[in-house]
């Protein structure tokens, strides 16, 4: 496996988590409408979970034009936009809003009968999409996973391989719950801005002691392999 450079990220820090969404929606605003200017289109990767939602409801009153604009998932559970627990239906509603409204979504989750052969479906379908991202926002769990880099998912040494010729990947883990499906390493650091987005003083906890010391969590490979400096957004 080959290694990138690893490069300190920058922190962002913010009084209140309503302030953090504000910012990190500008961010994000900004590098899709340079984007666009750029090369006429914009291509931008969230995360699911419980901690984007105020970000998602900032982001989605940005004006740009979203018609111009894909957005995918970083990961996504194999579960279909009926579950509850469905990344791709979190975003529809949060983020696919107002403004944003306008935007392409392109699902990490295909009907399949196993993940597999979902995530087969997924990468010929994202890999048509205009990369590399733009925008990549990673969120982050208290075992330090991010992505479903999970650090007991089989063959993890394999989803963090810079040199991964997949952008979408099957992930089986017991931490998991359900498979997933994630964007490999590659494919997520190589956009123009990225950022872990995390907020209270637990995943503070977790993200400096990653970067402290050994062994490595999967949020600090993630880091640590990619071609530029992250940026974290964090507010208690
Ligand atoms: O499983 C997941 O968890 C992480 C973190 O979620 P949170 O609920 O602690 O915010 C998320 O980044 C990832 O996309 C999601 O699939």
């Amino acid at each position: 496996m080959s290694a990138m450079a690893g490069i300190a990220p920058h922190w962002n820090e913010f009084a209140t988590r309503e302030e953090l969404a504000a910012s990190l929606a500008s961010a994000v605003a900004d590098a899709l409408r340079a984007a666009i200017g750029r090369r006429g289109e914009a291509f931008l990767a969230v995360s699911g979970g419980s901690t984007p939602g105020r970000f998602f409801a900032a982001l989605s009153k940005e004006a740009l034009d979203w018609s111009k604009v894909t957005v995918t998932l970083v990961d996504e559970r194999f579960v279909p936009e009926s579950s509850p627990r469905s990344n791709a239906a979190l975003a529809k509603a949060s983020l696919l809003q107002n403004e944003a409204s306008a935007a392409r979504f392109a699902p990490l989750f295909h009907e399949a009968s196993t993940v597999e052969t979902s995530a087969d479906l997924a990468d010929a379908e994202i890999r048509t999409l205009p990369w590399p991202l733009d925008a990549t926002i990673l969120g982050m769990g208290g075992d330090g996973h991010t992505a479903s880099f999970f650090p007991d998912a089989d063959g993890l040494d394999a989803l963090l391989d810079t040199a991964s010729a997949r952008i979408v990947m099957p992930v089986h883990a017991d931490s998991a719950g359900e498979p997933r499906l994630t964007l490999t390493l590659p494919a997520l650091v190589g956009a123009g801005l990225v950022v872990v987005h995390i907020e209270g003083a637990e995943k503070r906890n977790v993200i400096e002691a990653a970067l402290a010391s050994e062994p490595a969590l999967p949020i600090r490979t993630v880091l640590d392999r990619g071609p530029r400096a992250a940026e974290i957004y964090w507010a208690p």
